[in-house]
C-alpha cells in the first residue's frame, strides 16, 4: 500500500456547557458533540520529509509546521518510535475558523491514515489519547456519531442518538478565534462553575430521537461572548429565529450558525430562502460517522 485517504467530519456542539478556566489554560466542558456531513479528505503518502498541501488553495490554512495535521503525523510517529515521514494532502470541505473543528478533523484523519499506511495497529485507546494531546476536539473527530465530551472536551463517551436531522449551516465570511471567544467568556462569566453540569435532559431527548425536543434543548454558553465579538451575528440570528424559533444554534465558538430541520425538503427551502437573502449556506445531515478510510492505493 502506498497511499491512504481518510475522510473526517465536521462537528457541532448540541450543548456546550463551559466551566471555569483550568490551570492548563483550558476550560472544563460538559458538551454534547454531533458529527455532521461536511468533510475533509486527508491523503497520506510515504515521503523523505514531512510536508502538507491542499488540493485547492484555502485562506487561513497554514502549510508549514503549524498545520495540525503535521503535528498529528509527527505525534503518531513519535509514539511508535519511528523515524518516518509522509506527505499529507488535504481536500477541505469544512469551513476554516468556523467553529466546526476542521483542523481537528484533519488531525484525526492523519492519525488514522498513517496508522493504516504504516500498518501500526495503534489501539483505539492510544489513538484517542494521542488525539487528546493535539486538541480538545480531535478525539471526537475519530469517534463521530454523537458523544458526551468532558474534561476539556477530549474525554469522549458515545451517547445513544436515534435522531436523524438536517442542519442548515449558515457560513460567515470572517472567522472567529476560539481563544478570543473563551477569553471573552471569562470576562462575562467570572463565576462559571468548576465543573459544568451534564445535560441529562438533552441526552434523554437524543435517545428518544424527537427533533422538536432536541431543538428545545440546544444550548451554547459561548454564545454571549461570540455575539459581543461579532455583533453582526445578532441580525443573522434574528433572521434565523424568525424561521425556526427553537432550532437555532451557534456552532462551537462560532461564527457559523445552525438551523435544525427534521425534514430535508423543509431544510432545502430554508437554504433557498437564505440564499435569496444573500446568506451563504449549505446543508449537512447529522449524526454521521467519525474518521474512516475511503481509499487505499
Ligand atoms: C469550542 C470547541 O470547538 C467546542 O468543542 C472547543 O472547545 C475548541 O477546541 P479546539 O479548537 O480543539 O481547542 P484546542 O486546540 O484544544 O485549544 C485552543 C484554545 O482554545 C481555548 N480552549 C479550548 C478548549 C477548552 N476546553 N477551553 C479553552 O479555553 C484555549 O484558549 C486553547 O488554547
Ligand atoms: N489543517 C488545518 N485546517 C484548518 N486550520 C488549521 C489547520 N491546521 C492549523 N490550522 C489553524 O487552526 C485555526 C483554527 O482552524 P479551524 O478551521 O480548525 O477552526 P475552528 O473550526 O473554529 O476550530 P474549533 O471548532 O475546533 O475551535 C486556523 O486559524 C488555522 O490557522
Amino acid at each position: 500500500m502506498t497511499q491512504v485517504t481518510v475522510r473526517a467530519p465536521a462537528k457541532i456542539n448540541l450543548h456546550l456547557g463551559v466551566g471555569g478556566l483550568r490551570p492548563d489554560g483550558k476550560h472544563a466542558l460538559a458538551t454534547v458533540y454531533q458529527a455532521v456531513g461536511l468533510y475533509d479528505d486527508v491523503t497520506a503518502v510515504e515521503a523523505e520529509s514531512w510536508s502538507v498541501g491542499l488540493t485547492e488553495p484555502v485562506d487561513g490554512v497554514p502549510l508549514d509546521d503549524d498545520n495540525i495535521a503535521l503535528r498529528a503525523g509527527r505525534a503518531l510517529a513519535a509514539h511508535h518510535g519511528l523515524d518516518r515521514a509522509a506527505r499529507i494532502t488535504i481536500a477541505k470541505g469544512i469551513p476554516v475558523m468556523g467553529g466546526m473543528a476542521g483542523g481537528s478533523a484533519d488531525a484525526a484523519a492523519t492519525l488514522l491514515a498513517l496508522d493504516r499506511l504504516w500498518d501500526l495497529q495503534t489501539s483505539d485507546d492510544d489513538l484517542l489519547r494521542i488525539a487528546g494531546t493535539l486538541g480538545s476536539d480531535v478525539p471526537f473527530a475519530l469517534l463521530g456519531g454523537t458523544a458526551l465530551g468532558t474534561g476539556h472536551g477530549e474525554i469522549v463517551t458515545p451517547v445513544e442518538d436515534t435522531s436523524s436531522v438536517w442542519w442548515v449551516v449558515v457560513l460567515s465570511d470572517e472567522g472567529l478565534s476560539t481563544p478570543a471567544v473563551y477569553g471573552h467568556f471569562d470576562e462575562l462569566s467570572p463565576d462559571a462553575p468548576a465543573e459544568p453540569p451534564v445535560p441529562d435532559a438533552l441526552i434523554a431527548a437524543l435517545a428518544g430521537g424527537c427533533p422538536e425536543e432536541i431543538g428545545d434543548l440546544l444550548a451554547n454558553d459561548l454564545w454571549p461572548a461570540a455575539r459581543d465579538l461579532r455583533p453582526d451575528l445578532v441580525d443573522v440570528e434574528v433572521t434565523l429565529r424568525s424561521m425556526a424559533p427553537d432550532g437555532v444554534l451557534l456552532s462551537g465558538s462560532g461564527p457559523t450558525l445552525l438551523v435544525l430541520h427534521e425534514d430535508v425538503d423543509e431544510a432545502r427551502t430554508t437554504v433557498a430562502e437564505l440564499t435569496a437573502q444573500g446568506y451563504r449556506c449549505t446543508l449537512a445531515p447529522g449524526p454521521v460517522a467519525g474518521a474512516h478510510v475511503v481509499t487505499y492505493a
